[in-house]
């Protein structure tokens, strides 16, 4: 199966940010081409790019673009500039560690290349060729993803799935739903549930989306219904995503996701959690310490401009919650398999 869509990547003629809106999907493909930083700011935290590594992609190549369209021959007036664009970028949202990762990996470049005394046009290719690395990485590490979850699931499995780890949060397969398509190809013959996942709804708007235009088999469901098909035996295991990884294997990942991790434990579902390396966040020690994105009360008041709650009521809006290592069965990244309980941490296991 080809990759169709790639949610962020760069139009290197124009040097713009190329963003497909994940707002307005299901209904409306539509690309944002972006290169003012206080507009690539508000995609990241609108969502009109979202899932833990696509973020951190669209980080890199905005950083560019900006950065990019700096005129100096200072490499350091050149720093400070590169600075005060990805500590900008960096607040747009706090729980992905993947947005942080990538800004970090960019700055690191830029030290590599300056202590090399390269010149500023020779700094900005390199940051170009890091962000274009950063994106290949990631399809391979997908791909890789998938294939090392396979080696768990079996032919006419039952999977479900919250929010979406698929191609639309990462610029290969996804996470989550790698293995689903690398078991497309193969004729496995999974049979996906997608949870709707309220209340933006990244689900039923945009797994069901890619998995049902790329020709697999899923049925959305709505977030209550978990139980019911878990009851009914149609489950055989749960595979999400993951936006920060504790060192003790603790993993924050969509609301909702710890609420499912339980049910699967009542009826002994194996509970996956799939994600690049880059993920794992070894100086957060517990998932007690990963801050939680606190959303928009209108986001469940106004869902998608439908009132459904007064105006005026109080609502509580956290954008992840966090799975405990205790019911994860396994957590699969690119470079293997890691299983808990991570008593050493997850440092060295792989
Ligand atoms: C492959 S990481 C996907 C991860 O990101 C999503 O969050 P959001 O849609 O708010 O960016 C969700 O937690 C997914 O599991």
């Amino acid at each position: 199966m080809t990759k169709s869509i790639i949610p962020a990547k760069l139009n290197k003629t124009k040097d713009k940010l190329v963003l497909l809106d994940q707002t307005l999907l299901p209904e409306k493909e539509k690309y944002l081409e972006l290169d003012q930083r206080e507009d690539i700011w508000e995609a990241i935290k609108n969502l009109r790019v979202r899932g833990a590594p696509a973020i951190g992609i669209a980080a890199a190549f905005g950083l560019y673009v900006c950065l990019n369209q700096y005129q100096t021959d200072s490499v350091s007036e050149l720093r400070k500039e590169l600075k005060e664009i990805s500590n900008y970028l960096a607040t747009s949202r706090p729980t992905a560690v993947n947005l942080f990762w990538a800004l970090k990996r960019m700055e690191k470049r830029f030290e590599a290349e300056a202590s090399a005394d390269k010149s500023v046009k020779a700094i900005k290719e390199a940051l170009l060729e890091e962000s274009n690395n950063i994106l290949k990485e990631d399809q391979k590490m997908d791909q890789a993803i998938g294939e090392h979850a396979l080696k768990l699931l079996k032919p006419g499995m039952g999977l479900l799935t919250h929010c979406n780890a698929g191609g639309l949060a990462t610029s290969g397969y996804g996470t989550a739903e790698a293995p689903m398509y690398l078991g497309f190809d193969r004729g496995y013959d999974f049979k996906i549930y997608a949870d709707e996942t309220r209340p933006l709804l990244q689900g039923s708007r945009l797994t069901a989306f890619e998995l049902n235009k790329a020709g697999l088999d899923v049925t959305v469901i709505t977030d209550n219904m978990a139980a019911q098909v878990m009851k009914e035996g149609k489950i055989d295991a749960v595979l999400v995503g993951s936006d920060r990884i504790a060192a003790n294997g603790d993993a924050a990942n969509k609301i909702g996701t710890l609420g499912v991790a339980i049910l699967a434990k009542e009826y002994q579902i194996p509970v996956y959690f799939l994600a690049p390396t880059s993920t794992i966040d070894l100086q957060t020690k517990t998932g007690a310490d990963i801050e939680i994105e606190l959303r928009d009360g209108e986001e469940i008041r106004n869902g998608f401009g439908r009132r459904t709650a007064p105006h005026s009521v109080k609502v509580y809006n956290p954008a992840f919650d966090v799975t405990p290592a205790s019911y994860i069965t396994a957590i699969i990244t690119e470079k293997g398999i890691i299983k808990p309980p991570f008593k050493k941490g997850i440092k060295g296991l792989f």
